[in-house]
Order: structure tokens, then sequence, then C-alpha cells
């Protein structure tokens, strides 16, 4: 289980800031530049202890500073050490001038470069403060070392990398290794800057926690530790574990439900009904044994079974078909615990504001939407085309529109609350990509919320969940494998809850 400070993921800006704290709390800043740079030569030495010679290539801030730091230790641990910088090193300012004139390496442009193999590259060009596209006698170097499948070892960030978005600013450096500094930061986890990093080796250089927590916003990587799942102990009834219910689309479409009930039972849900239409029964009926089902032939069954408070939470979306009946359904449900997922998010797409308005009273949310990227933009368009926000900012800002928690789905899902926490996902396989798996996971989540979890709770753990499962099913997975590995995912963590602690 992760402690809080270890799921932090602290923005650049953020990082600028601890930065700026420690000195003015007397921390000797060029002390924390010398750690960083040794940081990154000791890891370098101990991943290429074979390098024919390191290439520190140094950018004109701190991020260089980092670089001339560790070239001077590469060098006095006897490896060959070239330095290329990116622009002159009269430039330099502060703490990286003062590195530089610590390294008495000779610099060499980083024109004058050819990338050979054998060569082992240490990418100090840039990190926090990259403030636009790269420029191109970088991007040319950049394209020449990956064609080379030359390992680099990135400073903080693989360069050309945005740190915030996880976004390429024109191109950026594929690193083998990443050394970054106190915390993560967004980039490392989002795509596609996750892929850029390769390992994440995050280093301690001193600057105090309290300093960074200080600094900290509200965006963590997501992590068990975060949110605590229900206690299913022996002694809990299944009355007292929630109640679950899926509604079902037309007769030719009631696969989706299905599994979302499953998902939702193997979740944890003491009982899960699937609703369906007289028409949908029969084939439901064929295929569901611990689900149960109920026939909803016109209006009135409908509004008297979900006014039975005993219903604890609810799924629509997955087969259920878009238009007008999802949305009446959606207004009987309103301010009560609900997944909206695929056909229940479009049918908004025309109206989103109706929606939205249906659950502006909660105090604490109690909808929970989980489009893909496509539904995303059906229902914010202009937050979807806003080409200078990351998925995190694009997250938040739905989530506060809608008052929802919003589950951006993708292979780094983010999901986002009103009150602007947001957690960025890294657990889930690509294996997942496959037909019927975001049913899984809106019947995972409602299985949560049934059982009384929060909203964000409910959706942070079953996004998770869902990733595990995906491990855990592994390649060539079905949608119908993941609530079976879903229970070995729950039955580990509880066997891990129960042993003792040393
Ligand atoms: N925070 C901490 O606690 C610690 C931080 N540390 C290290 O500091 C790093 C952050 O340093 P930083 O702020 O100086 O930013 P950095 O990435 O070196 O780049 C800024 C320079 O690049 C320039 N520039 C930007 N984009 C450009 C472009 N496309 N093309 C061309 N130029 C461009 C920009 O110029 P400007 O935009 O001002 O014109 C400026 O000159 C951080 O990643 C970590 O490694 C460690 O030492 C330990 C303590
Ligand atoms: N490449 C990927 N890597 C990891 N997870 C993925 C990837 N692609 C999709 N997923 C996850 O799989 C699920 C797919 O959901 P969705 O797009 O609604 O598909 P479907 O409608 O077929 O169920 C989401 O939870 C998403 O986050
Ligand atoms: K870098």
């Amino acid at each position: 289980m992760a402690d809080a400070f270890t799921t932090l993921l602290l923005t650049p800006e953020e990082m600028g800031r601890a930065d700026k704290a420690a000195a003015l709390s007397g921390i000797d800043s060029y002390g924390l530049m010398e750690r960083a740079g040794q940081a990154v030569a000791a890891a370098a030495l101990r991943l290429y202890p074979e390098a024919k010679r390191f290439v520190v290539l140094c950018g004109p801030g701190n991020n260089g500073g980092d670089g001339y730091v560790a070239a001077r230790a590469l060098a006095q641990a006897g490896a060959e050490t070239t330095i290329h910088a990116l622009a002159d090193t009269a430039g330099l300012k502060g703490d990286a001038a003062e590195a530089h004139r610590r390294c008495a390496l000779p610099v060499a442009p980083l024109s004058a470069w050819r990338p050979a193999v054998g060569d082992v590259v240490i990418d100090a060009v840039f990190g926090a403060g990259l403030a636009r596209d790269v420029p191109p006698d970088l991007a040319r170097v950049i394209r020449e070392v990956g064609e080379r499948e030359l390992p680099v070892v990135a400073v903080d960030l693989p360069s050309g990398l945005d740190g915030l978005t996880g976004q390429i600013r024109g191109a950026a450096f594929m690193a083998s290794h990443t050394v970054t500094f106190m915390t993560a930061k967004p980039g490392h986890a989002l795509l596609p800057g996750r892929q850029l990093c390769g390992p994440v080796e995050i280093f301690d250089i001193g600057i105090p926690h309290r300093i960074v927590n200080s600094v900290a916003g509200r965006l963590r990587v997501n992590r068990p530790g975060l949110w605590t799942l229900p206690d299913t102990d022996a002694s809990s009834h299944k009355f007292r574990r929630g109640h679950l219910a899926v509604f079902a689309g037309g007769p030719s479409a009631t696969g989706a439900a299905r599994l979302s009930a499953s998902a939702g039972l193997r979740a944890g849900a003491g009982l899960v009904t699937v609703g369906a239409t007289p028409e949908a029964v029969p084939a439901l009926a064929a295929h569901l044994t611990a689900v149960m089902i109920r026939e909803i032939g016109d209006p009135h069954v409908l509004a008297d079974w979900i006014a039975d408070p005993r219903l604890t939470a609810f799924v629509l979306g997955p087969g259920f078909g878009t238009g007008k009946r999802a949305r009446d359904y959606v207004e009987l449900l309103a301010g009560r615990p609900l997944v909206l997922d695929a056909d229940g998010i479009t049918s908004f797409r025309d109206n989103p504001d109706q929606l939205f308005s249906l659950y502006e009273d909660a105090s604490l949310p109690t909808l929970v939407m989980t489009p893909h990227e496509g539904e995303f933009a059906r229902l914010f368009p202009d937050i979807a085309g806003d080409a200078e926000a990351g998925k995190v900012e694009k997250a938040c800002r739905a989530a506060a529109r809608a008052r929802a928690v919003i589950v951006y789905k993708g292979a780094d899902t983010v999901i986002a609350a009103p009150d602007g926490r947001a957690f960025i996902n890294d657990n889930a396989p690509p294996d997942l990509a496959t037909a019927g798996s975001g049913d899984v996971l809106a019947g995972i989540i409602g299985g949560l919320l049934a059982q009384g979890m929060p909203a964000f709770e409910a959706a942070a753990a079953g996004v998770w969940l869902h990733g595990e499962a995906g491990k855990r099913a592994g390649a060539a997975l079905t949608a119908e494998d993941l609530p079976e590995a879903l229970h070995h995912v729950l039955r580990q963590m509880a066997v891990r809850e129960e042993q003792p602690s040393l």
C-alpha cells in the first residue's frame, strides 16, 4: 500500500515553488542541484557500467546545471565523458553557472555531436522549464539518437516532454531510464509521456517533505491507500453490502448489462438486479444466475422500483441504446448514486445541461460518468477541443461543470472530482482495450458505490481494480474473464491485509 507522499504528483510549477520555498527556508539551492546531478551519474554508472562513452547534453537552464554536475561526477568516476551544450555557456545563470564553473571538462556545441553506437546519452537539455517546441537542432539529435537506439538517461524528464500535460513539444527523447526529484510529475504518468520515460527513479534531493506537501495540489497517482475498500468481513450481511441495479437495453444487446452486473457482484455488492424490458428478459434469464432480473413493463413499474431506498446504486448505459428512454430513466434517478456510461452519456449530447441540472443539488457528488475520448467530446465539446489543456485539466473542468466524478478513460485514465481532486491511473494493461471492458468497469464502480463508498473513491478504486484484473487475466483476455480475475485480485488484497505487520 502506498504512503501519501509517494502518490504525490507535483506539476513543474509546484516543483518550482518547492524549490523557492526551500531556498527561503535557508536550504542551499546549489546543494539540491549537486545531489540531483550526483544521483543521475550514479544511475548511469549503475545501469551502464560498460558504456564506452557518456555524452552529456546540457541545456541553458537548471536541467543543464544538473547535467554539468553529472558530467563532473562521471569523469571523476573514471568514465569517458563529453559534454555538448545547446547554447553558449556564457548565458548560464545562478546554480547552473556554478555547476558549469565547477566542471573542468570542455564543452562543445550540440551541433558538433554525431551520435555513435556505444554512446550513452545523459539528457539534461530541458526539464521542468520547457516552454515551447524544442529547437530544430535538438529535434535532429533526438531523431538520430532514436535511429541508433542509443540508451538515454533523462534528467527529470525526457527533453521535449511537457511535464504538466505529458504531451510532446515538437520532438522528445525516448529514455531508457528517468531520474526525477522528490516526486513524479504528471508528465511521467500521462500518455504519451509515460511511454517515453522508461522506469522512473524518484530521488530525494533533500527538500523537506513538509515543504513539498505545502506546495502540492490535489493530483495523485491512483493507488490503494488513497481509498479504502468496503469492509467485507464474514459477519457482513448481504443487505448491508448494498443493492446495485443495472439497466439493460434491448433483447439483442443484453451482454453489456450482464457484464456490468457480474462485475458489480464481484466488486462486493450484496445484491445485483438487472432491470429490463419484457422483451429482454428471456435473453437475460438464459445467462444469469446469481444476478436477479426485474421486468420493467411500463414507466410506473420503473418509478416504483427505483423509489425503493434499498437500491443503493445504479448503472445505466452499457448496451442501453441512446435516446429519450435513457434520458427519462436518468430523470427518475436524479440525485441517486449512478454510474452513467456509454449510451447513457451519449443520450445527453444535445443537452448536457439537462443532465447536469439533475445532479446539481448534491453536496457531495453521486454521479460518476465514465466517458472514453469520443463520449467525452460529445458532452464537453469545448473542453475536449482546447488544444492547450492536458487530460487532467480537461477532466477537472468537466467534473466541476457537471458536478460529477469524471472517469476520463484511456490507457491513462484520469479520475476527477468537482472539488479539484484528480488521480491518474497507470496500472491498466493494453489488453483491456477489448469490447466490453468498459462495461465491466462501470459495474465495478457501481458495485463499490452500492456498498456506500463515496463516488470519487469508488471511481478511483474501481479503475485501479479494473487495471489489476486486466493484469491478472493477462494477454488475449476477453471482458468475460475480468469479473473472475477481479475475484482473485480482491482475495489477494484481503490476504495481504490479514497478514500481521512485522
Ligand atoms: N525544482 C527543484 O527543486 C530543482 C530543479 N532542478 C532542475 O532544474 C530543472 C528546471 O530548471 P529550469 O526551470 O531552469 O528549466 P529547464 O528545464 O532547465 O529549462 C529552462 C531553460 O530552457 C529554455 N527553454 C525552454 N524551452 C525552450 C525551447 N523549446 N527552446 C529553447 N529554449 C528553451 C528557457 O529559456 P526561456 O524560455 O527563458 O527563453 C530556459 O533558459 C528541473 O527540470 C531539474 O532538472 C534540480 O537542479 C534540483 C532542484
Ligand atoms: N491501451 C489501453 N491500455 C490500458 N487500458 C485501456 C486501453 N484502451 C482502453 N483501456 C481501458 O479499457 C476500457 C475500455 O472501455 P470502453 O472504451 O468503454 O470500451 P467498451 O465500450 O468496448 O467496453 C476502459 O476502462 C479503458 O480505460
Ligand atoms: K531532460
